[in-house]
């Protein structure tokens, strides 16, 4: 029998963890919530957490799970289980499957998987476009009428490159305080063969440049057409410095706009790609050390919102090629938090309280989903992290429980932070 087994239909007492930066409380699960802890049955389990910090279930806005269509790659139960094993609770899962999840079949199919094999709940994100192919809006209000309730839509892997398009999509989606979740790359600045951040590097590699302005332009372009419309504006991965001078101009003039930054842009950089491993070959690119800087600046004042994982799994197949034939993305749903650690709450520039915010409860927000990142409290889903602040290791990729091992960390010492996670009061990792 397994803990989590064993913890069925019994109260778990965790004792002493630091609250998300709030100082050291106990916290009783119960059916699926938090309860009293001063109500707990003598017989509760008991999870010593002294010097341990409590966060609220992670949500990772932006998730390829690869079911249907490469489950050779990922599925929706092994994808989960990494994410589990990340500290998420929730992660929306990118449509760009095949079949695309561009119907409410679609995504209700999704939904269904989840609910047999999840470790966490799993989101259905909707094509803007139908079969992505930015041409012909997707069935946008049926998706959000489905049991699926999609409200954030987005072409990730593909840029919502027609304006009109777009337009149309935000007048759409605010009818049912949706969002569309743009991956930013105007396709006649940098193309699908577009592969490592343009510069004085990509020239000596010899590898076709991928500039910044592909970016920023489309994001300046659609936070004008988010104004225009009144609607929602999401930015997938931002990974320019120009990228975030935009996004401070755009909320400055009060656009309703966010933006999310993936784990791999907060520490690599273009050098990764000197000896051509097609490990770090990721759409957008690797940039440079001041772009780093930028988007470190950016999460810590609040200028990006959110941290997105992009966990984009491949099989070895599709990733052991030449570096212009390989595969696009890498693995990030286990280690994101390990990364925000070691590059925004050691260097002091977020807290315990901020990693809840940009990890938990602003991508509940943003997707609107009710039920994650609520703040740990009596009454609220029992959903959990501990996490262990100083603890490190050296990465190893056959330690996943993804199906796929294009990980980037390989080999390298990272803070190590994951203790347990609970999903709706269920333990869902346990650090062995
Ligand atoms: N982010 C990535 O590098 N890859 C993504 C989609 C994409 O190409 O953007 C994937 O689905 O593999």
């Amino acid at each position: 029998m397994t803990q989590a087994d064993d913890e069925q239909g019994r109260d778990v007492l965790v004792l002493g963890a630091d609250l998300a930066g709030r100082g050291p409380a106990d916290l009783l699960i119960r059916d699926g919530s938090f309860a009293d802890p001063a109500d707990a049955r003598p017989d509760a389990d008991r999870v010593d957490a002294a010097g341990l910090v409590a966060l609220p279930g992670l949500v990772d806005l932006h998730t390829h799970l690869r079911e249907p269509g490469r489950e050779d790659a990922e599925t929706v139960e092994t994808g989960t289980r990494a994410a589990a094993r990340g500290g998420y609770t929730a992660v929306l899962a990118m449509a760009n499957t095949n079949p695309v999840t561009d119907t409410a079949e679609a995504a209700e199919h999704l939904l269904g998987v989840a609910s047999r094999v999840g470790s966490a709940q799993v989101v259905p994100v909707g094509a803007v476009s139908k079969g992505l192919e930015g041409e012909e809006l997707a069935e946008l209000g049926l998706m959000a009428r489905s049991a699926a309730r999609t409200r954030v839509f987005s072409d990730d892997g593909h840029c919502v490159a027609d304006a009109r398009l777009m337009r149309r999509a935000l007048e759409y989606v605010r009818a049912f305080d949706g969002v569309v979740a743009q991956h930013a790359q105007d396709p006649r600045l940098a193309g699908r063969d577009a592969c490592c951040a343009e510069g004085e590097l990509s020239g000596r590699l010899g590898l076709p440049g991928w500039p910044a302005v592909a970016e920023a332009g489309i994001v300046a372009r659609d936070v004008q057409l988010a104004e225009l419309t009144r609607s929602r504006l999401h930015v997938c991965h931002v990974s320019t410095a120009e990228t975030v001078d935009v996004l401070r101009w755009a909320k400055q003039r009060g656009v309703e706009v966010t933006a999310e930054v993936t784990p791999h842009h907060l520490l690599l950089t273009v050098d990764e790609l000197t000896g051509y491993d097609p490990t770090f070959k990721v759409n957008p690119p690797l940039r440079s050390g001041e772009d780093v800087a930028a988007l470190r600046d950016a999460l810590s004042d609040g200028t990006i919102d959110a941290v997105g994982t992009d966990h984009a799994p491949h099989a070895r197949h599709d990733k052991e090629h030449a570096f212009v034939d390989a595969a696009f993305g890498m693995l990030g749903l286990e280690t994101a938090l390990a990364v925000v650690v070691e590059t925004m709450v050691r260097p002091g520039a977020l807290g315990w309280g901020d990693v809840a915010t940009r990890m938990s409860s602003v991508p509940a927000h943003i997707a609107r989903l009710p039920g994650q990142g609520r703040p740990l409290r009596v009454g609220e889903p029992a959903n959990l992290v501990l996490v262990d602040p100083e603890r490190r290791s050296v990465v190893d990729r056959d330690a996943s429980l993804s199906l796929s091992r294009n990980n980037p960390w390989h080999g390298r010492d990272l803070p190590d932070p994951m203790v347990a996670t609970w999903w709706g009061g269920r333990r869902t990792f346990t650090r062995s």
